[in-house]
C-alpha cells in the first residue's frame, strides 16, 4: 500500500523518513475547523482528520497520514502565534512551568480509519525578556505551535513523553499505528 503524508511540514517529513517508510508528500490545504464543545483530544485528532481525509478524497486506495498539533497550557489553546508580539506572549507565559504538547494522528485507507492523540508534557526553565526575543528574531517562532521548536531552543529543562510528538509526530505512535492497520 503506498503511503501519503498530507502535511506541509517539513519536520513531520523528517520524523517519518527517520522512521524508515517510503511515502509521498501530498499536502492538505483544506480550512480546519476546531470544534471547542470536544473534549481537546479529539478535537485534535478531528482537525488531523480533516487533513488527511481532504487528501484521501482524491487517493482513496492510499493510506493517507494527518496530523495536528497544538500546545495547552492551563486550560487554553496555543496555536502557531499570529505574530511576533504573540509569541513572545505565548513563551512568557510558559516560562518556569508545564505545558502539554498534543499531537493528533490520523490514518485514512479505504473505507477505514485510525485516529490517536499523543500528549507529551513539557517543562520551561525560567526565561528573561531578552532571550525570549532573541529567540523569535533568529528562529521561526511564527511557524510553530506555542511558538518555539523543542529542536532549535535550549528553553526546555525537562520532558514526559514522547520527543517526536513535540516536533510535530510521535514515532512511537506511528509504528503501533503501522502494525494495527497491517491487516487492512
Ligand atoms: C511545540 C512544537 C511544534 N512544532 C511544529 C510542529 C508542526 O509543524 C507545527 C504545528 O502546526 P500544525 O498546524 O500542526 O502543522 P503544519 O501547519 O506545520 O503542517 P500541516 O498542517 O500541513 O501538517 O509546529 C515544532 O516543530 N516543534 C515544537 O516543539
Amino acid at each position: 500500500m503506498k503511503i501519503i503524508l498530507a502535511s506541509q511540514s517539513p519536520r513531520r517529513k523528517e520524523i517519518l523518513e527517520e522512521i524508515g517508510y517510503q511515502f509521498e508528500v501530498i499536502p492538505s490545504y483544506t480550512q480546519e475547523y476546531f470544534d471547542p464543545a470536544l473534549p481537546l483530544e479529539k478535537a485534535i485528532q478531528l482537525v488531523a482528520y480533516q487533513k488527511a481525509a481532504d487528501v484521501h478524497a482524491k487517493y482513496p486506495d492510499d493510506l493517507v497520514i494527518g496530523a495536528d498539533t497544538i500546545v495547552s497550557f492551563q486550560n487554553k489553546i496555543y496555536g502557531k502565534p499570529k505574530d511576533e508580539q504573540e509569541a513572545f506572549s505565548f513563551l512568557r507565559d510558559f516560562s518556569g512551568k508545564y505545558q502539554e504538547v498534543m499531537t493528533g494522528i490520523c490514518f485514512l485507507y479505504k473505507e477505514r480509519q485510525l485516529c490517536h492523540t499523543d500528549i507529551t508534557k513539557v517543562w520551561f526553565r525560567d526565561l528573561s525578556d531578552e532571550e525570549i526575543w532573541d529567540y523569535i528574531h533568529t528562529h521561526n517562532a511564527l511557524d510553530k505551535a506555542g511558538a518555539y521548536g523543542i529542536q532549535d531552543s535550549d528553553f526546555i529543562s525537562h520532558i514526559d513523553g514522547s520527543l517526536s510528538n513535540v516536533v510535530g509526530l510521535g514515532k512511537e505512535s506511528i509504528v503501533e499505528m503501522m502494525k494495527k492497520i497491517s491487516d487492512w
